[in-house]
Order: structure tokens, then C-alpha cells, then sequence
């Protein structure tokens, strides 16, 4: 059976139906979810192996990217997410994702939820938009990023300048080799602190990041790609195999019953 996946959206939403086909390419079922209707009716977040938040101005980013969102989740859902989490469901914020669940406390470390680090306003103040380069740390226990050394990814986000709170933080972020993503030392698009781009938790199954992965599962979604070799893009798109491998993950782990 294919894992089943929770994609959560609200108003302002805008990239759930990539985020759900990325999925399902990667050989998940799908199911989008209002947030009200989970507010409704938690229990149905029990049913699922794997849960996306996905990019988007939810709230129209009033007050911060991610703040009322990531209020309304931590007030209303966060025992069910907690739950999702000591079940050791794989989770994935990307972007508008990303700011929720720093703002929520699922990240850096789910079981203390509290808010340390944040995505900031680049230090360029303005929406970016772009392709840019990323590079996993090798040491991370990131499970979305096995495999993925250096690539490219899109970046669309006027809030991404990766900060926290204190300095013992970061060290603890490394020394927990909680950093999955970084942007290139010579292209950090937004001021980020240590070029970060995206964390894991300390179990490495819960990723945000603020490039998009599910715009880059098909050779042609790269600008470059009339340009490419055969060889190239006859390979996994880089942002597809982050699906691959939580698909891999979850069926691996849970055998025959998924
Ligand atoms: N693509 C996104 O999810 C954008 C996130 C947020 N609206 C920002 O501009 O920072």
C-alpha cells in the first residue's frame, strides 16, 4: 500500500496541489486538508504516514510569514502533531512551511515547542525569486536529503533569512547535525546565519527549508534544461528524490503494512 499523506492548507495557500503531486509521484496517496476541517475533526491526522506543510502567503502573511497559521495550529492541533510526531511520521515545511513550523516550536526540536530561530526579512528587503544553489551537510540525519550532495533548487520568499535566537543555539544545531541545507558561501540569497537554507530535527524526519523542492521534479522545470546533458536530465530531479526518499522511508520502516 502506498503511504498516505496529509498535505495542510488554509487561506492564502498556494502551493499545495505541487506539493501533493510531488508526492504522488513519488508513489504516496494524497489528501489536502483545510485547516478548519482538522480543527473539526483531529483524529483524522491519526491516519496518515506522512505530513507536508505546504508555501504560500497564508493570512496573507499578516503580522509575520507563518505567525497566525503557526498560532491557530499551536492552539488548536498541536497535540495531534505531537502525537504525529511520536509516531515518527516524517514531516516536511517548505517555505510559508518552513516559517510555520519555527513559529510553532516543531522545529528545532518538537518536543519542547518553543519558538528559537526564525526566518527573518532578507536582508535585502525584497521578494526573491529565483533558481540558487544548495548544498546538504554531510553530516546530517536529515531523511529527505539521503542521497543529494550539491544542486539547485527555486527560491520565492521575501522572509528567509534564517536567524536564532542566541548563538548556543546554532552550535547546537551542528553539534546535532540538525543542518540539512545550506545555500553556497558565495551566493546566500538572504543573509541567512551559516548560509542555512533548512533543518532538521535531532530524529532528522522533520525538514523545513526554504527553497522548493516540489518545483524541480521534472528535468524541464530546470531553466537550464534545453542546455543539459542527456545524462543529466535523464536522472531523479534533485527536488523529486526528497519525496522518494520519505516514500522509502515510510515503506521501508513499516514493511509489508504500508
Ligand atoms: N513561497 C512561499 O511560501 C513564500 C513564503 C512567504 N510568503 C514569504 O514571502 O516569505
Amino acid at each position: 500500500m502506498k503511504p498516505k499523506t496529509l498535505i495542510i492548507r488554509t487561506a492564502g495557500t498556494n502551493c499545495d496541489l505541487e506539493l501533493s503531486h510531488a508526492f504522488q509521484l513519488a508513489g504516496a496517496e494524497t489528501e489536502t486538508h483545510h485547516l478548519n476541517d482538522l480543527i473539526e475533526n483531529p483524529d483524522q491526522i491519526a491516519r496518515f504516514d506522512i505530513i507536508g506543510f505546504p508555501g504560500g502567503f497564508s493570512y496573507g502573511d499578516d503580522v509575520a510569514a507563518g505567525r497566525i497559521l503557526a498560532n491557530r495550529l499551536k492552539h488548536q492541533l498541536l497535540e495531534p502533531l505531537q502525537d504525529a510526531v511520536k509516531r515518527g511520521v516524517p514531516m516536511i515545511g517548505i517555505c510559508n512551511g518552513f516559517q510555520v513550523l519555527v513559529k510553532l516550536g516543531l522545529l528545532p526540536d518538537p518536543h519542547a515547542a518553543v519558538q528559537t530561530v526564525t526566518l527573518a526579512d532578507n536582508t535585502n528587503p525584497r521578494f526573491l525569486d529565483r533558481w540558487v544553489g544548495q548544498e546538504v551537510d554531510s553530516q546530517t540525519k536529515c531523511i529527505w536529503t539521503q542521497g543529494l550532495t550539491s544542486f539547485e533548487l527555486p527560491i520565492a520568499h521575501g522572509e528567509g533569512r534564517f536567524v536564532t535566537e542566541n548563538d548556543n543555539i546554532i552550535a547546537q544545531l551542528k553539534a546535532n547535525k540538525q543542518v540539512a541545507i545550506r545555500y553556497p558561501q558565495n551566493d546566500n540569497p538572504n543573509g541567512s546565519v551559516d548560509n542555512i537554507a533548512g533543518i532538521c530535527d535531532p530524529t532528522g524526519l522533520i525538514l523545513g527549508l526554504m527553497p522548493h523542492p516540489e518545483r524541480y521534479i521534472d528535468a524541464t522545470n530546470h531553466p537550464q534544461w534545453t542546455r543539459q546533458s542527456e545524462e543529466v536530465k535523464s536522472n531523479t530531479p534533485a527536488g523529486l528524490q526528497f519525496f522518494i526518499n520519505a516514500v522509502s522511508y515510510v515503506k521501508d520502516r513499516n514493511g509489508a503494512t504500508v
